[in-house]
């Protein structure tokens, strides 16, 4: 029987964790964590996930404060908001929601912020102190990979690990994250040579590249753990007839409701093959909010 690593469930046991945390500050006199998200433009997936944090927020007691910009917003203008965030003793920590729109240099903000505040782990100096194994503010998304693999008692140690992709958000902190846990870990891009070779070699397979239904079924090996971190709506029914091949409930849904979301990996097929396998919604998206909420409480401390 596949395990499937549920993480609406996890999330919700996290996010208790951070409310009773929350809770116990308050009782000891302590104002609430207060967490500042900043949106510019008008992404509507962004706009969906920053609703989503805010909602975390007040299921864990954290105080949000949103910052809209109009995609139009010069680089100076979010520089100096940053600035004054920083310096805002009532913050606790920030969050600038990515891709910022075109014309605007996300990688100038990140390094602005004070890596004391920064909740998503993107600061080079929190970056450092992973790379180090050093504690600190560690990104969001592969922690809480690492944390639903703890959770169901899979340990990497001496696994084989492939992690597909290499942004600095996902990939590259989940491969040293996973190197931290002692497995055997490669990381696979773009212009890696015969990626479903590497994958069958996977006994810890982690999909970060954003192409829906991307790794198929034939690409996991026999009982590995398969973690699927990408969240893609897909509205062409071309596509989907192809990547729902073994799925005729998404692919309806998809007909019928003009688009669904869905991971880098075709779950139906690869569920048949994997032994734990994380879905796409429900699995790491979910995680990585309470994860989120879970920094932000580390950053006030
Ligand atoms: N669940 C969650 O909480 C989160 C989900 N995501 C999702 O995860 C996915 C990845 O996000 P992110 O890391 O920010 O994306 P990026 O676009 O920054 O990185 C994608 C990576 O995938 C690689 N890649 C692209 N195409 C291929 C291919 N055909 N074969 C092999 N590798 C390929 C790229 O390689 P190269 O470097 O060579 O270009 C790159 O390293 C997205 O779907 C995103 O929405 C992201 C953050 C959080
Ligand atoms: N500074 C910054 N930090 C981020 O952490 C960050 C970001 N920018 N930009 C975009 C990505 C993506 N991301 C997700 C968060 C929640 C879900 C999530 O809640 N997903 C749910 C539901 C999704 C839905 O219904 O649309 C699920 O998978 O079940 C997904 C993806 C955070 N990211």
């Amino acid at each position: 029987m596949t395990l499937i690593l549920d993480g609406k469930a996890h999330a919700e046991r996290m996010l208790a964790e951070v409310a009773a945390g929350v809770a116990d500050r308050i009782a000891r006199g302590h104002r609430p964590p207060c967490l500042a998200v900043v949106l510019v433009g008008e992404d509507p997936a962004s706009h969906v996930y920053v609703r989503g944090k805010v909602a975390d927020c007040a299921r864990t007691g954290i105080r949000s404060v949103e910052h809209r910009l109009p995609a139009e917003t010069p680089q100076a203008d979010l520089e100096a908001l940053v600035r004054t965030l920083n310096t805002d003793p009532a913050v606790d920590g920030i969050l600038v929601q990515l891709p910022l729109p075109a014309g605007l240099d996300a990688k100038r903000v990140l390094h602005l912020l004070d890596p004391a505040k920064d909740v998503d782990g993107f600061h080079p100096v929190n970056q450092g102190l992973l790379l180090e194994g050093l504690p600190g503010l560690r990104p969001c998304t592969p922690s809480a990979c690492m944390s639903l693999l703890k959770a169901h008692g899979i340990d990497p140690k001496g696994t084989r690990a492939v992690v597909l992709g290499r942004s600095e958000i996902v990939g590259k902190p989940m491969a040293l994250m996973l190197l931290e846990a002692h497995a055997t870990v490669t990381i696979a891009h773009s212009r890696t040579r015969d990626l479903p070779g590497l994958c069958r070699e996977a006994d810890i397979l982690v999909a970060a590249v954003g192409r829906p239904g991307m790794v198929e079924g034939s690409w996991v090996k026999p009982g590995a753990v398969v973690i699927d971190v990408g969240i893609n709506r897909v509205e062409d029914v071309a596509l989907g007839e192809r990547i729902f091949a073994a799925d005729p409930a998404r692919l309806a849904t998809l007909k019928a409701k003009g688009g669904v979301l869905c991971g880098d990996v075709r779950y139906a097929e690869a569920a048949l093959v994997a032994g734990a396998i994380t879905p796409v919604p429900g699995g790491v998206g979910l995680l990585t909010r309470a994860g989120l909420m879970a920094n932000t409480l580390q950053a006030c401390r």
